[in-house]
């Protein structure tokens, strides 16, 4: 195919997924696998200089719906031009520069030296609103830049936008409006339609004629640029000031940087925290902050030249769910897990993602077969969004297990998970129970890892936990890959895991719902092992975070008759615990909640958990109206600001330093 051609096909393409994208709100693949279309269309015109002003790299994208009144905006608005790489961004930075310094040279009014204010790129909807007079007089979405459809009534839904300002000249507003990722759950949960991903349920929301539906889903927005005429701001700072000052929300986030440096370590610091963000992001924008040398450099057809949105790694990916394999637990939950058509994920090949229960796989409408989109954050399984077709022909249902598919017993149905209900020989369940036992939380026996533990079970046919106790060396010395050096050690630490706090071995037997903190308080509360056991559950609900069911399990756990038995020959191995003694604990921090954020110099997260903790404090992974105190180490970001913002009391430098000392003291 000569390169005019498939020019032609890739503007055909790029169209058709513009299309489903800005005018349905429903696309039909990832962001990434359209901008790699994006982007080689990009190069094949600037190779051949075939470039059409209908191309979709010409224009700003969408297109009005019928259904809604058009708008005219009265100042243009733009897209972004991207940088994927620092090396783009780099040449993006030249380029200002050397525009800067040709308009210097033939001007006495020269520009200041480059500045830079850095914010979020939003990944939601864009709406510009009108004001004049001081009231909301429309709100629209972006459209093709020059006309959008007019969406006043359904921006009115979102709570924070004011109607009113003090301002009274003519006024455009533009910012993003985005569905809270946490919305997104609970509105998935609540409803039967349900929502692939918070971008495409924001903008569908806003272009919905049914104001109900759009309220329904708690948007929220954040604003970042006026145009206008009639104001006078020096700079990209005052101008989000102004904004501020009139009571619209914008971000915490934003920050002043001089040097390309300083721009590379804020990326490299936001492309982390992000992923802790109750909003999609999907870059930073970064825009010169001196308003005079942003009219300077001006505009293409398409974006500003005076800022840049540097986008990070794609986080989501269509690809074709193969099958779907069936996992036993350490509960006896059976759960499911897809086989994916393996994909390329910035560099990680990734060809499986959880799909946590049938109801799930009910309420996505996967199939075998099925063309998926994929979301992968942090370094946790990806999981599947949604299919990218209800409808889509040569799929076949996912069938729900009958029985167990590893020890053949009949499932029985839980609230929300399929069970396997044998408990004594389901061999994943065993092993998971045994791994659950030695991890470092529990009893710390170092050496006995899972593919350890399940070399034990077959060879050795060890089938519950305390038969580790009555282990030997010729028992071990015998095995696949354990020399003497390594037979010894994990015989000692076997031993030394005899004597454990109380504690540890409350969490470590696996009583259902008891984590790491109830078993610290059951431990604190009920000083030895024989009073917990034959506790009942209005003595365990007098414990603060103890409600009637874990209190209900508690008691059946005990009361279980294998169980029970299990147990007592478990303790009869010579297992010691260190009783809890009053004044071994504090309960200095009781109802305190904290929150870690940085890197705190000395300290691991899991140790000032743990101190926290043992004093009665609790310990968060976000910050919000309820903590109390945010311990905060070095190169700490969104979770400081925002502390900062809801004026909660933030430890640092010496002060938090005393404070961990003073714990570990006690
Ligand atoms: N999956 C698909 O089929 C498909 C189709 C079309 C477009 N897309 C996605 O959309 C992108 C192109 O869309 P676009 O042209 O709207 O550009 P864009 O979304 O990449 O960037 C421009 C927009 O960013 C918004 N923005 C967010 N935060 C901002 C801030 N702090 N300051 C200024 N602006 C901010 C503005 O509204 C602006 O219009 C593609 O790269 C792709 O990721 C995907
Ligand atoms: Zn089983």
């Amino acid at each position: 195919m000569d390169k005019k051609e498939e020019i032609n096909e890739l503007i055909e393409k790029i169209e058709e997924l513009n299309y489903h994208y800005y005018t349905l709100d429903a696309p039909l693949v990832s962001d990434g696998e359209y901008d790699k279309l994006y982007d080689k269309l990009k190069k094949l015109e600037k190779e051949t200089g075939i470039i059409s002003n209908n191309s979709p790299t010409q224009k700003v994208g969408g297109e009005v719906l019928e259904k809604f009144q058009k708008h005219f905006h009265i100042s243009r608005l733009y897209s972004q031009d991207k940088a994927q790489s620092y090396e783009d961004l780099n040449d993006w930075l030249d380029r200002a520069n050397r525009l800067r310094n040709s308009y210097n040279q033939s001007h006495d009014d020269m520009l200041p030296e480059l500045e830079f204010v850095l914010e979020y790129k939003f990944d939601g909807l864009t709406v510009n609103l009108t004001y004049e007079d001081g009231k909301l007089k429309k709100a629209s979405t972006r459209g093709n830049g020059i006309v959008g459809e007019e969406i006043s009534a359904q921006v009115k839904t979102i709570k924070s936008v004011p109607l009113e300002i003090r301002e009274k000249s003519l006024l455009e507003i533009q910012g993003e409006a985005l569905m809270p990722l946490s919305e997104l759950e609970r509105y998935n949960k609540e409803n039967e339609f349900q929502l692939k991903n918070a971008r495409n349920a924001a903008a569908g929301a806003l272009r919905n004629l049914d104001t109900k539906e759009t309220r329904k889903r708690n948007l929220t927005a954040y604003f970042y640029n006026i145009s206008t005429n009639n104001l006078d701001f020096k700079t990209e700072e005052e101008m989000l000031d102004f904004l501020k000052k009139e009571n619209f929300n914008i971000h915490p986030y934003h920050k002043l940087v001089k040097t390309y440096d300083e721009i590379i370590a804020e990326l490299e610091k936001i492309s982390e925290e992000r992923k802790d963000l109750d909003i999609l992001t999907d870059g930073v924008v970064i825009k010169i902050n001196d308003i005079r040398t942003q009219e300077a450099l001006g505009y293409t057809n398409k974006f500003p030249r005076w800022s840049i949105a540097f986008k990070f790694e794609a986080e989501e990916y269509t690809t074709t769910l193969l099958d779907v394999v069936w996992n036993v637990g350490r509960t006896g939950k059976v759960t499911p897990s897809a086989i994916l058509e393996p994909v390329d994920f910035s560099g990680v090949t990734v060809s499986r993602a959880t799909l946590n229960n049938y109801d799930d796989i009910e309420r996505k409408h996967v199939k075998i077969g099925s063309k998926v989109f994929i979301r992968r954050s942090n370094d946790v399984i990806p999981e599947i969004l949604g299919v990218v077709d209800q409808n889509q022909p040569g799929t076949s249902k996912i069938e729900k297990p009958s029985h167990c598919p590893y020890c053949n017993t009949e499932l029985i149905e839980g609230n929300v998970h399929i069970i396997c209900p044998n408990s004594i020989s389901c061999t994943p369940q065993l092993l998971a129970r045994m791994e659950h036992y030695a991890s470092r939380n529990a009893m710390d026996i170092e050496g006995l890892s899972e593919k350890t533990i399940a070399q034990l079970m077959e060879e050795l046919n060890i089938d519950d936990i305390y038969e580790i106790y009555d282990l030997d060396y010729d028992d071990l010395i015998k095995l696949d890959r354990f020399g003497p050096k390594k037979t010894q050690n994990l015989l000692d630490s076997i031993q030394e895991s005899k004597r454990r706090d109380l504690n540890r071995f409350i969490y470590a037997i696996g009583i259902p719902n008891v984590g790491e903190r109830t078993a610290r308080d059951l431990a604190n509360k009920f000083k030895n092992f024989d009073n917990l056991r034959h506790a009942n559950a209005d003595q365990l609900i007098e414990i603060d975070d103890i409600g009637e069911i874990t209190a209900e399990n508690i008691v059946e756990f005990f009361e279980d008759e294998k169980i029970s038995n299990a147990l007592d020959i478990l303790l009869s191995k010579g297992i010691i615990l260190n009783e809890v003694e009053d004044d071994n604990s504090s309960n200095e921090l009781e109802n305190k909640t904290f929150v870690i954020t940085g890197t705190i110099e000395n300290y691991k997260r899991d140790d000032i958990k743990d101190l926290i903790e043992k004093n009665g404090g609790k310990v968060s992974g976000s910050v919000s109206k309820n903590t109390d105190i945010v311990l905060c180490g070095q190169n700490a970001g969104s979770k400081l600001t925002k502390a900062r913002e809801l004026n909660i009391e933030v430890y640092e430098d010496d002060k938090l330093f005393n404070f961990l000392e003073q714990l570990e003291g006690k």
